[in-house]
This record gives C-alpha cells, sequence and structure tokens, in this order.
C-alpha cells in the first residue's frame, strides 16, 4: 500500500503498510507557538481537540481506517493496536499525546452509513500544561526534523447562512416527544433522548476554522473538535483514560441561561432541586458507573451532581472516576481485550463498551434506541458517538459528539446542526423543543447565525 495518496483500509492495516509508521516528536518552544493552536490549521483536513487553549491540532494524513457496523469500534481498535504494536516511535516528551496518536470519530448507531473513522495525521502540535510539542509520522521513514509551520491562512467567513428544518419541523418533533412521553408512562420504558437535526446552508463554502475558532472561543471549557467531517464543542466527556486513571464527565438535565447573573443563579438552584431533571440525570450516571464498573478496581461516583455552568445552558453534571484494574481484571470478563501495551483495555475499546449512555440514548438502553429508530425519523451520522483521539499505548480522551454539526462531504456549503434532550415521564414537549433550541446555539453563533429555523 502507498502512503501518497494517503492508505484508507479497512481491516489488516499493518500488513498492507509500506513499512512500519514511524514517529518522531520533539519539545516545542511554547513561546513559539500561536496562543490559539488553530491558527496552524490549514483550510482543509484539520484535526482538532482542544480545551481551555491545550489539546492537539493535526493536519495531514499518513493512515485512515473506515469501519462500519457494529464491530466499527472493534476494528478500529484492532487496526490500531495492529499499527502501533510495529510502529518505530522516537518520543523525546512522553506526555499523554505524544508520540503516535489516531483521531477517531464513530456513528452513533450500528447501522449508520456513517461507519467509523480512525485518521492518523502526518503532523500533531500539542500543549499541555505550558509543555509544547510536535510529532511528525510518516511509514517507512521520518525524512529531515520536524519544523514548526507558519501560521495559516486566516479562516474565511461562511458568509450569509440559512437554516431550514431537518427530517422533522418543531411541529412534528414535538408530536414525537409526546409519543415518547406516552411510551414512557405507558411504562415501556423510563427515558429516551429524542434528536432534531437543523440544516444549515453557507453562502461561501465552509472552513471548519471559522466555526472551530468561534466554538473554542465561546466554550472554553468544552472540548472543540473536529474528527471525520464532524465539528463541535461538546460539554460532555464520555472517557479519558491516562496511566491507568478514568474519568468521564456525565451530563443530563439541563435549564437555559438568562444572561443574568442573578437570574442564572436562581436558575441553577431551581435545576438542582428540579425532581424531573435530577431523574434524568440518575439514568445517565447509572448507566455510565454501571458498565464502567467492571473495568475498575474502585470507582467514585458522588451522590449528588453539581451544576455546570456554560455560556448558553446550566446542566446537571457528575464527574465520574476510576482507577482501571490491570489486564486479565473484571475489564476482560467485560468482553474486552487488554490489548493496549499499558497493560488496560484500550480508551477507545472502553468507550465503546459505554456508548450510548442514557444521556443520549436513554433506560433501558435497547428499548430506547428502538424508540429513537422508530421515531426520529433521521440518521444521526456522527453526533452523539464517541469522537476524540488515542496514542500508542490506548490512553486517550473520548468526548460524546454533541453541541455539534456534520459537514456534507458532497457539498461544501451544506451542514446537519444537531439537538437532543432527554425525554421522562415529566417531560413537556413545548418546554424540550426550547431547550433543544438552546442547545443548538453554540453552533448557530458559530456559524454567525443566531436566529430560529425558517420552514
Ligand atoms: C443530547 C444532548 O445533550 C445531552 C447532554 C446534556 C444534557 C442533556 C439533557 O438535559 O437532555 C442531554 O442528555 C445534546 O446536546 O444534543
Amino acid at each position: 500500500m502507498s502512503t501518497d495518496p494517503t492508505a484508507a483500509v479497512g481491516a489488516g492495516p499493518a500488513r498492507s503498510l509500506a513499512g512500519p509508521l514511524v514517529s518522531r516528536t520533539v519539545a516545542v518552544d511554547p513561546g513559539s507557538l500561536p496562543a490559539d493552536l488553530l491558527d496552524l490549521l490549514p483550510a482543509e483536513g484539520g484535526l482538532a481537540w482542544l480545551r481551555r487553549g491545550d489539546g492537539l491540532v493535526a493536519w495531514g494524513e499518513v493512515l485512515r481506517v473506515e469501519t462500519h457496523g457494529a464491530e466499527r469500534f472493534t476494528e478500529a481498535d484492532q487496526a490500531w493496536q495492529e499499527v502501533t504494536a510495529h510502529a518505530v516511535v522516537r518520543d523525546e516528551v512522553r506526555q499523554p499525546g505524544t508520540g503516535p496518536v489516531a483521531f477517531g470519530s464513530f456513528a452513533f448507531s450500528a447501522g449508520s452509513p456513517a461507519g467509523g473513522s480512525l485518521v492518523v495525521p502526518r503532523t500533531v502540535v500539542g500543549r499541555r500544561a505550558g509543555t509544547a510539542w510536535m510529532t511528525v509520522l510518516d511509514v517507512g521513514a521520518v525524512t529531515g526534523s520536524p519544523t514548526l509551520p507558519t501560521a495559516a491562512t486566516p479562516a474565511t467567513s461562511p458568509g450569509e447562512v440559512e437554516m431550514t428544518d431537518g427530517a422533522l419541523d418543531a411541529a412534528g418533533w414535538q408530536q414525537a416527544v409526546a409519543r415518547a412521553i406516552g411510551e414512557i408512562r405507558a411504562g415501556r420504558l423510563d427515558k429516551v433522548v429524542l434528536a432534531r437535526d437543523v440544516v444549515a446552508r453557507t453562502s461561501a463554502p465552509l472552513d471548519p476554522r471559522w466555526v472551530l475558532h468561534r466554538l473554542s472561543a465561546g466554550y472554553p471549557s468544552c472540548w472543540t473538535f473536529a474528527v471525520g467531517g464532524l465539528l463541535g464543542a461538546t460539554p460532555e466527556l464520555l472517557l479519558r483514560s491516562e496511566k491507568g486513571l478514568v474519568t468521564s464527565r456525565v451530563l443530563a438535565g439541563t435549564i437555559r441561561r438568562t444572561g443574568d447573573d442573578d437570574a442564572d443563579l436562581a436558575r441553577a438552584a431551581i435545576l438542582a432541586h428540579s425532581s424531573k431533571d435530577l431523574e434524568e440525570h440518575e439514568y445517565a450516571v447509572d448507566s455510565l458507573s454501571r458498565t464502567l464498573g467492571p473495568f475498575c478496581s474502585s470507582t467514585n461516583v458522588p451522590e449528588t451532581p453539581f451544576v455546570l455552568h456554560l455560556p448558553n445552558v446550566l446542566h446537571l453534571a457528575t464527574d465520574v472516576t476510576g482507577v482501571l484494574s490491570t489486564s486479565g481484571g473484571s475489564g476482560q470478563s467485560a468482553g474486552q481485550t487488554p490489548g493496549a501495551p499499558s497493560g488496560h483495555p484500550s480508551s477507545l475499546s472502553i468507550a465503546a463498551a459505554l456508548h450510548p449512555t442514557a444521556a443520549v440514548a436513554g433506560t433501558p438502553t435497547d428499548q430506547a434506541c428502538r424508540l429513537i429508530e422508530e421515531i426520529e425519523g433521521m440518521d444521526r451520522g456522527r453526533y452523539a458517538g464517541p469522537v476524540g483521539w488515542m496514542g500508542a499505548d490506548g490512553d486517550g480522551e473520548w468526548g460524546i459528539g454533541l453541541r455539534s454539526a456534520e459537514l456534507d462531504p458532497l457539498d461544501p456549503h451544506r451542514l446537519r446542526l444537531f439537538a437532543g434532550c432527554g425525554v421522562v415521564a415529566a417531560s413537556d414537549p413545548a418546554a424540550e423543543l426550547a431547550e433543544s433550541e438552546a442547545k443548538l446555539e453554540p453552533m448557530r453563533h458559530a456559524l454567525g447565525d443566531d436566529g430560529s429555523p425558517r420552514a
């Protein structure tokens, strides 16, 4: 297999590569980097995972693994293990995110044509707590020493943006929510998360960096990402796995902000005591901690959520932490391959087991997913699926692809924005519609459009 053009493979990538993956990481003077790492990204093919200015940006493609169906996670994980098992690595920095890394994003549902992809970039620049580095990757050999690029061309505006309804209009989506409430009240399930899409049309071809800059500036506490055509700034961390410690930020239960600090504090108190939102939240924490537990020798699940303040909404939030069992422990009995050189299951394999949590599907999971298929009227694509990155040791960070939009691969003027809401017995369709509008706000703002959809 040649590496130029990019190698795109299904299974067995190491066997089909012309040589081993080779990576070289060097330390970089943090002062030589732009304050915003996104300034380094080229207009096309950029990858990003950033929070509060730290994280990874990357471009170019040495290898791409495309997967589909129920095995989309396992196949991607195995491909990465196979590639990294033969990799030649020179790493002067040795931090999470140095050495070879792969960026990934995966469809919410096994039946989606969106499948999953892992991309191994050609160049990565990273920053973490005052340390900065650059990694160059290739197949066979890295030629020359890594040199920092000069800042790329500035991002260009999408121009006029027109928003139209996606699969369902406002009335149709509220009917779907009403139907879900009926199913829940009839005792067929406890919770379901229903999403809707809105289609944006831009007058100029979309430059993803325009959106990413605005998302990371406006939502610094969220994880701003660009992987596989999905762009967004998610407040929800499915899993971070680092040196045997795992962390997850579970969100469910939402109230819109007013823009007035005193009024928002009062709203935070209302949210913290709302039985409807606390119930919604509890399902999400339960689903995550039940699945994470068997991978861990110990976990810490706080009894009460805290209120996370974002510029557009307040969420009930719980940070769950755990210590991974070493290989041969209960993670394996949960059906995972220990594979990664750290001796722990890889971050992707744990993320795959956790997906979909009740923050994006519902409780019980199977019934909720069936109802979603039946009444949402759309394919979620990679919205609400795991998105993030993983290193050669299997450690990495995977967010849930929320507050996001999917670019149309065939039309650079078109993208689909998504937002979903947890529905329980006490839900009200009009309130859920208003909540979904609040959740669309980050992407609308990033595109420069803050209005409502036009039919
Ligand atoms: C499904 C979404 O949000 C989830 C995360 C936080 C709060 C949620 C809620 O209150 O319904 C959702 O569970 C979305 O943003 O599309």
